[in-house]
């Protein structure tokens, strides 16, 4: 907001120095005319915090107080929504300063519009349908001065955070967000600045009430960041909603990742009533509750205690717990006992069955647990289950690279018998793919795990398991 008014100098002289010949002509008929030139100084300083923040750990607001000079115009109260309207692109642009002020002549008759001193520093700045405007709103061809106090509410995120960290450094530019809760990955040089880089996402972010730094510390097992509170609440439980499903789970003991929405629509889109989904590494429910809703019976599992209670929550609160059966167990449990118990009734069923693998560093490895699953003796080639297997890549050819790995761990060449859908670029040169098959009956009812060859060559490298400068998990 405002704060203060000073002093209107008026410029009330002839013009002499306008430089446009189109201009000119635009203004001539006017009596008074004069051009507004901005100080170097004025100019500079419009956007910049004063220089005794530089270095500031503890945020001080009322040191980023500043009064600067802009230009303004002088207008009419019956023309001023008209010439504001025509101005848009002039006039002053900040958070909670107002554009139009009092005129502080005392007249109630005429009001003052502010300009942006980086576009407007002099008449001859305006555009030809600027000018053209204010001439066929007879507004009287005057710039003046107006002093204006600008706060740190008036400030920018990233404004207050380069005038205080130290010059050349980056500031952190970007943030994530989970519901109330932006994380950050700050760098090193940024840590001694964390609790007013918080305080000051708080301010300026409606909505955000606590602001965490990822520590490069991954939980190897269930993928989740240690993570340390930089300013706000301690309160780590987001609610979210995401393609109109709302989840609730503590997100410094579980999974989440605001950019899979995508993917998890995609393969629930799959889903068709009335079919099987089996969700290997469900995390807090994103593929199994909205496939619940579509009206497919799941089965979810998630090794982490945590997020096994945070699956069932959101069963219940978006009503599907009926739906949907949980477990905490580990991966290769869970297809060597559910879904092989499972899987007998539904191959003879017309409904649709469907795998979700979505642990992207280590699921290709789970594939072998679909070697001879099932006794031979209930081989058939209807309906196998479709599995979705997810994994990184950091290979010059990712899709042959990803299905090579899961031809070599379910022992069966998958060439030509699947798709790989790219899901999302993690880091540089690290991709994230999703390879889709229908279970060979050749591995699925084998009965031997060692007999069959994948006659393909194995991946040259194995991808590495960690990394724990990887955001995506
Ligand atoms: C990348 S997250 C995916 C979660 C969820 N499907 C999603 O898309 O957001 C992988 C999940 O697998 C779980 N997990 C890790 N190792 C596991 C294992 N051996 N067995 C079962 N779940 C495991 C983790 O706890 C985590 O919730």
């Amino acid at each position: 907001m405002l704060r203060s008014l000073s002093r209107v100098f008026s410029y009330v002289q002839a013009e002499r120095n306008l430089k446009s010949a189109v201009l000119r002509s635009l203004w001539s008929a006017a009596s008074v005319c004069s051009d507004f030139y901005l100080k170097p100084t004025m100019e500079t300083k419009l956007y910049k915090p004063p220089q005794e923040v530089r270095g500031m750990t503890s945020l001080n607001k009322e040191a980023f107080t500043q009064t600067i000079t802009v230009p303004a115009l002088r207008v009419p109260n019956g023309v001023l929504n008209k010439v504001v309207k025509s101005l848009k692109k002039a006039t002053i642009q900040r958070p909670g300063v107002p554009r139009v002020v009092q005129d502080e002549e005392g007249s109630s008759d005429f009001r003052l519009v502010l300009l942006d001193p980086h576009r407007i520093s002099s008449l001859s700045s305006f555009s030809e349908g600027e000018a053209e405007a204010l001439r066929s709103f007879s507004v009287v061809q005057e710039l003046r001065h107006y002093e204006l106090q600008l706060t740190y509410h008036n400030l920018k995120s990233d404004e207050v955070l380069e005038a205080v960290l130290p010059p050349g450094q980056d500031v952190p530019s970007g943030f994530s967000r989970v519901g109330h809760i932006a994380h950050f990955n700050l760098r090193d040089h940024q840590l001694p600045y964390k609790n007013l880089i918080g305080q000051v996402i708080i301010d300026k972010n409606p909505g955000v009430t606590c602001v965490v730094n990822k520590t490069n510390m991954i939980d190897t097992t269930y993928r989740y960041f240690k993570m340390e509170v930089m300013a706000g609440e301690e309160n780590m439980v987001a609610k979210i909603k995401e393609n109109g499903v709302t989840y609730e789970f503590d997100f410094s003991s579980v999974y989440w990742n605001s950019r899979l929405s995508t993917e998890h629509q995609r393969v629930v889109q799959l889903v068709k009533r009335g079919d099987t989904v089996f969700d290997v590494f469900a995390g807090v429910g994103p593929f199994a509750v909205p496939a619940a809703r579509s009206g497919a019976n799941v089965l979810a599992n998630d090794l982490n205690p945590e997020s096994h209670k945070w699956l069932q929550h959101n069963c219940k609160l978006n009503k599907v717990e009926k739906k949907v059966r949980t477990f905490n167990l580990d991966g290769r449990a869970f297809i060597q006992g559910p879904v092989k118990q499972e899987l007998p009734v539904l191959l003879k069923g017309k409904a649709k069955v469907h795998i979700v693998m979505n642990l992207p560093a280590l699921a290709l490895d789970f594939l072998d647990a679909f070697r001879g699953l099932l006794p031979q003796e209930l081989s058939c080639d209807e309906n196998l289950p479709t599995v979705h297997c997810y994994s990184f890549s950091k290979e010059d050819d990712p899709d042959t690279d990803v299905v090579k790995r899961a031809s070599c761990s379910l022992g069966f060449p998958l060439k030509d018998k699947c798709s790989v859908h790219f899901v999302r670029n993690v880091a540089p040169n690290k991709d994230m793919l999703c390879v889709s098959f229908t279970i060979p009956k050749e591995v699925l009812f084998s009965g031997d795990l060692g007999k069959t060859d994948p006659s393909e060559e194995p991946a040259p490298k194995r991808q590495k398991r960690e990394e724990a400068t990887d955001s995506s998990r």
